[in-house]
């Protein structure tokens, strides 16, 4: 182990001898923890990394103010519509994306690193439960939709095939997230196919540049933000296990989206006959304000602009036809090659710029006391995940469904939007929407015929309620078999026991 001389040593030249200012006080044991943390951080980064970040809040806030004149939507040529294509054109893509499943060439990459404060919950989100009647947890939906996709692709090609699950965790996440795992048997998985992994942290910082003591005996240290995947996936040689397996497409995506569609053959398909090594799953913005980055072009380049970094105006241009002329809605659902991620952690992970994120960071005080700040007093530095769309040969974007593909859970029950409620809405209504499509009925308590209706208010609940396990249908597909012409008491739970019982039997 370091010695307290030695660390003292570093931090002089990292300038940030002040982490050791409640050492005399501290007993063996916190001092032992703050050694081995204070250790791990490299004085030369540490001075960067602090300096950077001084420098950054020292500059003035908001967008450059060129940002706008630099700005383009993205050329028509560089985006599919998987609603408005023709229907040969959409099974082309999924049967592609199928295809490549049934090789083995597909795995999907979960974010799962962040600590979920706008949640206000204390564990990782894909614990949550949004209230469904199953009761189930974003994480099982997960499973689930991963465990139907393997089947789906197996059944067209006549082969048993697997869609490994990578799980990027932080440190925050990584115990809970791994617990739940096992005592939930892997949802089924195989855990041989379950990779996790743990991003770096780094310390927040004071606006002059100190970073931050959370306790006498503890720095307050953060995720690096997704952007810290290319680094997590060099620090534990995820690219060589993917290699190992033979797989040579990833569909890295965001834990919250409720309706998410993993390794969705349709997106693969279509990256993968444009010949793309970089994708990303959009939907058309819902009003000006909300927050999804855009995927735009800056100097002729695909990048997406944060919702956090583009101003009130440009976000509410309007395009010709009268819609918002940046209306790529980034849904935190990416396409890559192995052999684009490869060529960025190789090469081009140094060359992405830390975003600035101001927060209130609780700290001890000079006398020691902890407080928890009510203005915003620090400063954390976070990588984007996809800030490499830059680097692409061939980017596309795709664009997909709001009411199929996007509905993230991010704020605590009480808000108006992306909340518990919404989320439990979207994907109750969705299937509600499938039930009908597929020739269901529905009766109230009473019996009585509950109506159809075509199309739902956005907040309200649908008028039955019908929820449909993933592992009975991953996209809406193959229900008519389990509803066609039948009717139903509300609420519906068609999971693979119902389903079994709703099966014709042979005669
Ligand atoms: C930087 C980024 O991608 N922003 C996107 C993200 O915004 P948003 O601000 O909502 O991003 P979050 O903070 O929720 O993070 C997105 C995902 O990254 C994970 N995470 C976050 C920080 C971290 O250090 N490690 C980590 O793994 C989170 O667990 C989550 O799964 O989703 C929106 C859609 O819902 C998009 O419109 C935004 O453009």
């Amino acid at each position: 182990m370091a010695s307290e001389q030695d660390v003292r040593a570093r931090l002089q030249r990292a300038g940030q001898e002040h982490l050791l200012r409640f050492w005399a006080e501290l007993a063996p044991e916190p001092r032992a923890a703050l050694l081995a943390e204070l250790a791990l951080l490299e004085p030369e980064a540490l001075r960067e990394h602090c300096r950077r970040a001084a420098e950054a809040c020292a500059r003035p806030h908001g967008p450059p103010p060129d940002l706008a004149a630099r700005l383009r939507p993205l050329p028509p040529e560089r985006v599919g519509r998987a609603s408005r294509s023709n229907p040969e054109t959409r099974r082309r893509w999924e049967e592609e994306g199928f295809r490549q499943i049934s090789l083995n060439k597909v795995a999907v990459l979960l974010l799962a690193g962040g600590q979920g404060t706008r949640l206000g919950v204390t564990y990782p989100k894909g614990m949550y439960r949004v209230g469904l009647p199953s009761r189930k947890t974003l994480y099982q939906l997960q499973a689930e939709r991963i465990r139907r996709v393997e089947q789906l692709a197996g059944e067209r090609h006549g082969t048993r095939c697997t869609v490994p699950w990578y799980v990027m965790t932080s440190e925050f996440t990584l115990g809970p997230t791994a617990e739940f795992f096992r005592e939930h048997n892997f949802f089924h998985l195989d855990p041989a196919n379950v990779v996790m992994f743990e991003q770096r942290l780094l310390p927040a910082v004071t606006f002059d540049g100190k970073v931050i003591l959370e306790r006498k005996d503890k720095v307050a240290m953060a995720p690096d933000g997704n952007g810290g995947l290319y680094c997590a996936l060099e620090d534990h040689k995820i690219l060589e296990d993917m290699e190992r397996r033979g797989v040579e497409f990833v569909h890295v995506y965001c834990v919250d989206n409720i309706l998410v569609r993993l390794a969705d053959p349709v997106f693969i398909g279509f990256c993968v006959l444009q010949g793309a090594d970089c994708g990303a799953k959009v939907v058309e913005k819902a009003y000006p304000e909300e927050p999804v980055g855009v995927v735009c072009q800056v100097d002729g380049v695909p990048q997406v602009v944060e919702y956090s970094e583009i101003s009130p105006e440009t976000a509410q241009l309007r395009a010709a036809d009268g819609g918002l002329l940046y209306n790529a809605g980034n849904i935190c659902n990416h396409f890559f090659t192995r052999g684009f991620l490869k060529a960025v952690t190789r090469e081009f992970e140094p060359l992405l710029k830390p975003h600035v994120a101001v927060k209130k960071v609780p700290y001890v005080d000079e006398a020691g006391n902890l407080v928890k700040p009510l203005k915003p007093n620090g400063i954390k530095m976070e990588k984007f995940v996809f800030d490499v769309f830059r680097f692409a040969k061939n980017f596309v974007a795709f664009e997909v469904l709001r009411e199929e593909e996007f509905s993230p859970l991010k704020n605590a029950e009480l808000a108006d939007r992306d909340s518990p409620s919404t989320s439990r809405r979207a994907l109750l209504t969705q299937h509600y929407r499938w039930a009908l499509r597929a020739g269901a009925r529905f009766l109230d308590a009473h019996g009585a015929w509950l109506p159809e209706l075509p199309s739902l208010p956005p907040n309200g609940d649908p008028p039955a309620i019908c929820e449909i396990s993933p592992l009975v249908s991953y996209s809406g597909e193959g229900l008519e078999v389990y509803l066609q012409g039948r009717e139903f008491q509300s609420p519906l739970i068609l999971d693979e026991d119902q389903a079994r019982e709703l099966q014709p039997q042979e005669s």
